[in-house]
């Protein structure tokens, strides 16, 4: 317990052994702090309070919010249901950009393996996680900009970028590459058909080619969230929106994550925090920032945020679908049209807001701020 007590006072110390060392916010974990860090403490508005916002969803709201859609129909490409299946998924959505998924392709032995190979990766020891915390390619970190937080996460993290087949194998860590990459592909069919489903109410066509480049780059991101002594103090993962078209999310059954509701909808109110329960064999779909822009703000991409747990670890991993670097992003032509000819979004390339997004401490919607037009000035 060498430094225990300097990690804990100093804020270089707490630095270093959680990222110079590579140990994460795991390694104070694992040594049992009774309480955490003044770094991890979040002023009190930023708190998850229990009885405000955040309301267990009502019984009889549970389907509308939570019942897993099958993809079935929609995935064998057969079925006359495939209308109702995609009616269900424009539906959730326009409401609030989250909903879940069964029947969507993915074997339940391999949503298995892919949670022990997230443990598998983050139980290493802290020198193997440290190497690739320069990673290009797979980028261990804890907390998301920990250089900029004031206050930092409670949640260690493993970002891999795919390119191809070759360049995952020979850049992302040897205990979960392979698992990874073909969890990656299992999930590739089901995410292009709900964007294929999503972009397809909105009017108008897509290219072949303007697919590819909207969701040409995958990134698979495994998180950690260590169990925490002071659950009411901190954040796992702090409120923010992803900047995919869609996320893929698998979680265990520890439960934490919720989305914030973006209009009044199912008898939530505008503003409130719903919980996402854990749902076996499930997948969480949510909505994306491009998604949304693409969109003109027809679909929802939801704020998001996980609460720490005092008694149990929990790990979870989302596929992005991304667009590629280069991709010109704003709202299609239709939509421009539907809403009377007013554009919320202007045109950028998909580079410029990720160089926004990643360089920009995480509040809230901010990063969508850097393509809203402000029609009302
Ligand atoms: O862990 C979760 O449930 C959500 C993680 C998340 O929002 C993300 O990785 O973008
Ligand atoms: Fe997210």
């Amino acid at each position: 317990m060498e430094a225990t007590a300097a990690i804990f006072n100093d804020e270089t110390a707490l630095r270093d052994f959680i990222h110079g060392r590579g140990h994460g916010v795991k390694g104070l974990a694992d040594r049992a702090v009774p309480k955490v860090p003044q770094k991890y403490v979040r002023p009190p508005h930023e708190r998850i309070v229990e009885h405000a916002t955040r309301r267990p969803t009502p019984p009889h709201l549970y389907d509308q919010l939570h019942l897993p859609i099958s993809l079935k129909a929609l995935l064998d490409g057969s079925d006359d249901d495939r209308e109702l299946v995609v009616d269900k998924i424009v539906r959730a959505a326009e409401a609030l950009g989250y909903f879940q998924v069964i029947d969507h392709g993915v074997p339940v032995e391999l949503l298995e393996a892919v949670k022990c190979s997230i443990h598998e990766f983050f139980e290493q020891r802290a020198e193997e996680k440290l190497v690739l915390s320069t990673g290009k390619i797979a980028t261990y970190r804890t907390s998301y900009l920990s250089e900029k937080e004031p206050v930092w996460d409670w949640r260690d993290s493993l970002t891999m970028s795919y390119t191809s087949d070759a360049e995952a194998m020979e850049n992302w860590p040897t205990v979960c590459k392979e698992i990874m990459l073909e969890y990656m592909k299992a999930s590739s069919k089901m995410s292009a058909t709900l964007v294929e489903a999503l972009l397809g109410k909105l009017g108008g066509t897509v290219d072949e080619r303007k697919f590819e480049g909207l969701t040409g780059h995958k990134v698979v991101h495994m998180n950690y969230y260590p169990p925490c002594p002071n659950p009411e103090l901190t954040m796992g993962a702090r409120c923010h929106s992803d900047k995919s078209l869609i996320t893929a999310l698998l979680q265990d059954r520890v439960g934490g994550l919720s989305v914030k509701a973006a209009t009044d909808v199912y008898g939530v109110k505008k503003g409130d925090w719903i919980d996402v329960p854990p749902v076996e064999g499930a997948l969480v779909i949510n909505v994306g920032d491009v998604m949304q822009i693409l969109s003109n703000g027809r679909y929802k991409s939801p704020e998001h945020r996980v609460r720490t747990s005092r008694n149990s670890s929990r790990i979870s991993v989302a596929v992005f679908t991304n667009p590629v670097m280069s991709e010109n992003i704003g709202p299609l032509p239709q939509t421009i049209t539907e809403a009377n000819g007013v554009a919320c979004y202007r045109e950028f390339i998909y580079k410029d807001y990720l160089v926004n997004y990643v360089t920009t401490v995480h509040t809230g919607k901010r990063p969508l701020d850097f393509a809203e037009i402000d029609n009302h000035a």
